[in-house]
């Protein structure tokens, strides 16, 4: 009995509660007087009752749903709640799953702010000075305060309340993580039993044994499942958070997802890099840590003192010391994974990005022949990133090796030491040598062994297995160090990511202190957007193209302007390539910031508002109606009462009334950019605007494509229904559809012969850098002038057509003198030139 474990010692927790629990019932059950029990029956007859008409009425409204969840599914649209949450419908497996989507907060979004955009000083680790960069870009991704940091940040998205979906799962996960440690510990102890009535050849026991294992096998495989299985709910939960969250961020009305790529240029162009990949590695890291560091942590807690009890303090201290050297010694040899992670993800969103930009362009590269060279780009970033991560794998050999070696080969070399402290020196022991008489008896006490060698046995079994455990907790515990290292990689670029995003958001680009912003970088905005105007109107407003990354000066390109374009006043903003045309239309919606001067315009993008036509039509995902209403989706388009037909007779004002039936139907979904032509895409754009009916359209070289007998009634038809074109083209011959005529990149001569006038209407040209820059004139098509230019024009023309005559005639007399000069040469060959003798 010397060394004995106490483990068989202590009665099963969970066996006594439920034993309680049972004797408790029993006893109030006889206790409960006749008027009681009737109470209780009816109380239940009721509860049956109305819980089989709540049934009844829920599944009547269920199968309501389930009938317009189909319907929605069928036109790709939804509902909208009141709260502004939008309800749709998703395939899930035979039938549809409800989906409510509740739009984050304006106050979530400046509540977190000060996390991303003001981290504590302590947080920013490698430079406090820059308050536009966050992280600084010299922060190393690592186990550091940094890190702790933009974690808790993330995690104020993730678990936005402790009452969240969120904490539920956690909870439920954890009291599997400790319902399996109790099941280890079972195990453990069931294990040194069997082997003990093996030795001792106690048949009976020994199978009773085998029994108890299966029971409890069956029980901990379900455990660990459920444990896996809240694991990645845990992890799509996260993920959804921060998806939707980034979403909401990213495709606000501020138009951060032209500006995180145009403007700010903090994250390059991969932000689908970001969004798709590291955000799920993220998630995925961050769901497994609450197990794989959480489960080892309880492990080692409920192991080490179980060992104590067993084995005495000696090898308590002995374990202990060994987890911190071996912690520490890996530790500092430890590769900077996090930090690896990071650049690995940055490659991978390069080399992404490679194929994006080659399906976008999959036929401007055909017409090309660019196979050949893009194949270059693409092994060029694929060489890049494997070369990477090679590097990374070599690394991670030296690592590897050492790694094993300590957690699999020493710890259990050290274990064997460990257990043998009962036999070799029992006086160091546990408190299993000298047993509790206060101890509950165990009912299996009176089976235990009486033969020291079997009791022996059994100890170092359960102690062995105990150790095993330990050094299983232990080894997760060091792999799970490593996986914080890779987490902290993904943290880095997810925090980088939403940082940016506020910071694009919030406009934060102020200079660091006592440093002067750039000249025309995004820390040098002055300028004022008015919304609201009935109008159009730039005053002092230079153009100026913002440079790649948001630290730089921006280049100008013409002088300020200044116009104001009232409702009705048709215009043509003409020019050469490059002078900034379609910059106005721009700075107008809003895409580049107005650096200076005032930009007015109507509130609203739309009906009653403004609408800008790009340059490259644009087709979206959906259906042939989603086509024609975008960016209006089909409940936007029900709830303001338009009909399908109203749709038609937009398509046929322009020529497009075939396509419904070419196509096969309003809710037909293909891939509309590949199936309509050039010019009908245009024409797809004009229907669109018909079907917005705005009061002012932005129409950037909207009808390059078009013929031309199309091409007029498009802007006849706009201007009948009360739309005020303004045509961005190089084509002087679109005047004729306008009032106006505002002319960009006008050379600086033509610019002197009207500079009183400009001068009269308060334009200031004195600056010598701007009198440099290209000018602009805004003019009146049509005028009296115009009109006497266009009259002399025409004068002159018919001049030089009253001597066509004349020339014509000699034309012919200069042909007959050659022709006599040949004649002579038929007969009598012509005799070499004087210079040729
Ligand atoms: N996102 C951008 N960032 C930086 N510069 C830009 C950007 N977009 C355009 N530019 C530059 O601004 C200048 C004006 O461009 P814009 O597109 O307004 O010319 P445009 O007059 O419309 O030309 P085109 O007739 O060829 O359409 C060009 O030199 C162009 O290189």
């Amino acid at each position: 009995m010397a060394v004995q474990s106490t483990l068989r010692n202590s009665q099963h927790p969970l066996r006594a509660l439920v034993f309680q629990l049972l004797q408790r019932c029993r006893q109030r059950w006889k206790g409960t007087s006749q008027s009681a029990r009737l109470a209780a029956t009816v109380a239940l007859t009721l509860c049956i009752l109305s819980g089989a008409v709540g049934g009844q009425t829920w599944n009547k409204r269920r199968s309501e749903e389930k009938a317009q969840g189909r319907r929605l599914l069928r036109r790709n649209s939804g509902l909208r709640g009141k709260d502004g949450s939008r309800t749709i419908f998703v395939p899930y497996r035979t039938a549809t799953a409800k989906v409510v989507i509740h739009p984050t907060k304006p106050t979530s979004f400046d509540a977190h702010r000060r996390l991303f955009l003001n981290p504590p000083r302590a947080a920013r680790l490698a430079d406090g000075q820059t308050a536009s960069q966050v992280p600084p870009p010299n922060t190393k991704p690592g186990l550091n305060i940094a890190f702790l940091h933009q974690f808790l940040s993330l995690l104020s998205i993730m678990i936005p309340h402790w009452n969240s979906k969120e904490s539920g799962l956690l909870l439920s996960q954890g009291v599997f993580l400790l319902l399996r440690t109790y099941l280890s510990l079972v195990v453990t102890r069931l294990d040194g039993e069997i082997v003990r009535d093996l030795v001792a050849g106690n048949g009976r026991n020994f199978l009773l044994g085998i029994v108890k294992w299966c029971g409890i096998g069956a029980f901990a495989s379900y455990t660990n499942a459920a444990i896996k299985f809240l694991q990645s709910k845990v992890s799509i939960a996260f993920r959804t958070r921060l998806t939707r969250y980034i979403h909401d961020l990213y495709l606000h009305d501020n138009l951060n997802y032209y500006k995180v790529l145009n403007l700010d240029g903090g994250i390059g162009q991969g932000i689908d890099q970001f969004i798709c990949n590291d955000l799920t590695l993220f998630t995925t890291s961050a769901a497994s840590l609450y197990s794989s560091i959480g489960k080892p942590l309880v492990d080692l807690c409920v192991f080490n003192y179980q060992l104590f009890r067993s084995l005495g303090p000696l090898a308590l201290t002995g374990l202990l010391a060994n987890y911190i050297i071996t912690a520490s010694a890996l530790r500092r040899l430890s590769p900077p994974f996090g930090k690896l992670k990071a650049v690995e993800g940055r490659r991978e969103g390069d080399f992404r990005s490679l194929h994006a930009r080659l399906i976008a362009n999959a036929e401007e590269v055909a017409f090309y022949g660019g196979a050949e060279i893009e194949k270059i780009f693409l092994d060029s970033g694929f060489k890049d990133l494997t070369s990477w991560m090679e590097g990374i794998y070599r690394l991670k050999i030296r690592y590897n090796m050492l790694e094993d070696f300590v957690l699999k080969y020493s710890w259990s070399a050290f274990g064997y030491l460990i257990t043998s402290l009962p036999v070799f020196l029992p006086e160091w022991a546990g408190l299993a040598l000298t047993p509790d008489p206060a101890l509950p008896t165990d009912p299996l006490q009176a089976e235990a062994p009486s033969n020291p060698q079997h009791a022996r046995m059994q100890a170092f079994i359960t102690n062995k297995r105990l150790m095993l455990s330990l050094a299983d907790a232990g080894g997760r515990m060091m792999y799970s160090l490593k996986d914080l290292s890779e987490l902290a990689g993904y943290t880095s670029r997810v925090y980088t990511l939403i940082s940016t995003l506020h910071r694009v958001h919030a406009g934060a680009y102020t200079p660091s202190r006592h440093t002067q912003p750039e000249p025309y970088s995004l820390a040098d905005v002055h300028g004022t957007v008015q919304k609201g105007y009935d109008g159009i109107r730039l005053e002092n407003c230079p153009l100026i193209a913002p440079a790649p990354l948001h630290q730089l000066p921006g280049a100008l390109l013409t002088e300020p302007l200044t116009f104001t374009l009232p409702a009705g006043a048709h215009t043509l903003i003409s020019g050469p390539n490059g002078s900034g045309k379609s910059s106005i239309a721009r700075v107008v919606a809003g895409l580049w910031p107005p650096y200076r001067g005032l930009v007015s315009r109507p509130r609203n993008m739309g009906a009653d508002g403004i609408m800008l036509l790009p340059q490259r039509p644009y087709l979206s995902i959906g259906t042939l109606r989603d086509q024609v209403i975008y960016p209006h989706s089909e409940i936007d388009m029900r709830e303001s009462g338009r009909t399908d037909r109203e749709l038609k007779s937009v398509l046929e004002a322009v020529r497009l009334g075939y396509l419904p039936d070419r196509e096969g139907g309003w809710d037909t979904r293909k891939e509309w950019k590949d199936v309509l032509s050039g010019g009908e895409k245009q024409r797809m754009a004009f229907a669109r605007l018909l079907y917005h009916e705005p009061r002012f359209a932005i129409i950037d070289e909207g009808t390059s494509a078009v013929s031309s007998d199309v091409e007029g009634l498009l802007y006849e038809t706009c201007k009948a229904r009360g739309i005020t074109v303004v045509i961005v083209s190089t084509r002087a011959s679109l005047k004729r559809y306008c009032d106006w005529n505002l002319t960009l990149g006008v050379e600086e001569d033509k610019l002197a012969e009207g500079e009183g006038e400009e001068d009269d209407e308060g334009q200031d040209y004195d600056s010598d850098e701007e009198a440099e820059l290209p000018g602009w004139e805004f003019e009146r098509i049509g005028t009296e002038e115009e009109r006497v230019g266009v009259e002399r024009e025409v004068q002159a023309l018919k001049e030089k057509l009253a001597k066509v005559d004349e020339w014509r005639q000699r034309k012919e007399e200069i042909e007959t003198q050659l022709g006599q000069v040949w004649v002579q040469g038929e007969t009598k060959e012509l005799e070499a030139p004087g210079y040729l003798r």
